[in-house]
């Protein structure tokens, strides 16, 4: 067994380069935004990341331009960067350009991989929506992409979902890949064993912070637990 310094197995906000290691790191809280904020946004966040460990947070802003995600985006990037968080801008190359985001979440509707890796170069992240398609996270990983996403898991309410995989498929892309794979949709932490024990490296979850009874801080505290790390 290859041995590890206690700062090589710290959690490192980029995603791939842990797997080029050759380690696979435990599975990892990944943080996504409510789809609409306020000003008091940040103050949530910094509350949500004293619960525990959140490997990355995506910023996912619904309905408003650039120029207003990114005014939103200043408090919440520099936070992150703080915290070591990956501040990863959702659908927008341009923006996360823009912003010196450390990565994008792309969907399939959201432009090219290829293109993506050209305008940001090799250090930005690059995620990409596979929904319940093994073609879709073999063609992404071919393209490029530092993680894919699997989903939806679970029913949720923060997006019209129309697919929904089985937690096997998490299982058949570590086997096979290196690259990391991500969880997404509906996920709590009640029904994340399933998706841990199949392989998933990180858990994307929105709801289930956000809109936990007793805070945000809360929410990822028992994900926290629910990974091992609580
Ligand atoms: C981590 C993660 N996985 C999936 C998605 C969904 O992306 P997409 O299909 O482009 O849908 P929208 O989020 O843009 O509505 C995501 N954002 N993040
Ligand atoms: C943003 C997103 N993408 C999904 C997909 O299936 O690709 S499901 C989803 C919503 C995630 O939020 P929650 O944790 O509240 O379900
Ligand atoms: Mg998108």
């Amino acid at each position: 067994m290859t041995d590890f310094t206690d700062e090589e197995l710290a959690l490192d906000p980029h995603f791939a380069d842990q797997f080029e290691r050759g380690f696979r790191p435990s599975c990892q809280l990944y943080l996504i935004s409510p789809p609409v904020i306020d000003d008091g946004f940040v103050g949530q966040l910094a509350e949500a990341l004293d619960g525990g460990r959140v490997a990355a947070f995506q910023l996912r802003l619904k309905g408003i331009d650039d120029d207003a995600i990114a005014r939103a985006a200043e408090p919440l990037q520099k936070l992150c960067a703080e915290r070591e968080v990956a501040f990863i801008i959702n659908d927008s190359v341009a923006l996360a350009q823009r912003l010196g985001a450390d990565g994008v979440h792309l969907g399939q509707g959201d432009g090219d991989p290829r293109e993506a890796r050209k305008i940001l170069g090799p250090k930005v992240q690059i995620g990409i929506t596979c929904h319940d398609s093994r073609h879709l996270a073999m063609e992404a990983g071919e393209a490029g992409a530092d993680y894919v996403a699997f989903g939806a898991f679970y029913p949720t309410t923060t997006k019209e979902t129309h697919h929904r995989p089985e937690p096997s498929i998490l299982g058949w892309w570590t086997t096979l890949f290196e690259l990391p794979c991500v969880a997404v949709g509906g996920v709590t932490p009640e029904n994340a064993p399933p998706l841990i024990e199949a392989g998933a490296d990180f858990l994307a979850v929105c709801g289930a912070v956000w809109n936990h009874p007793d805070g945000p801080k809360a929410g990822v505290a028992a994900f926290a637990k629910a990974l091992g790390a609580g």
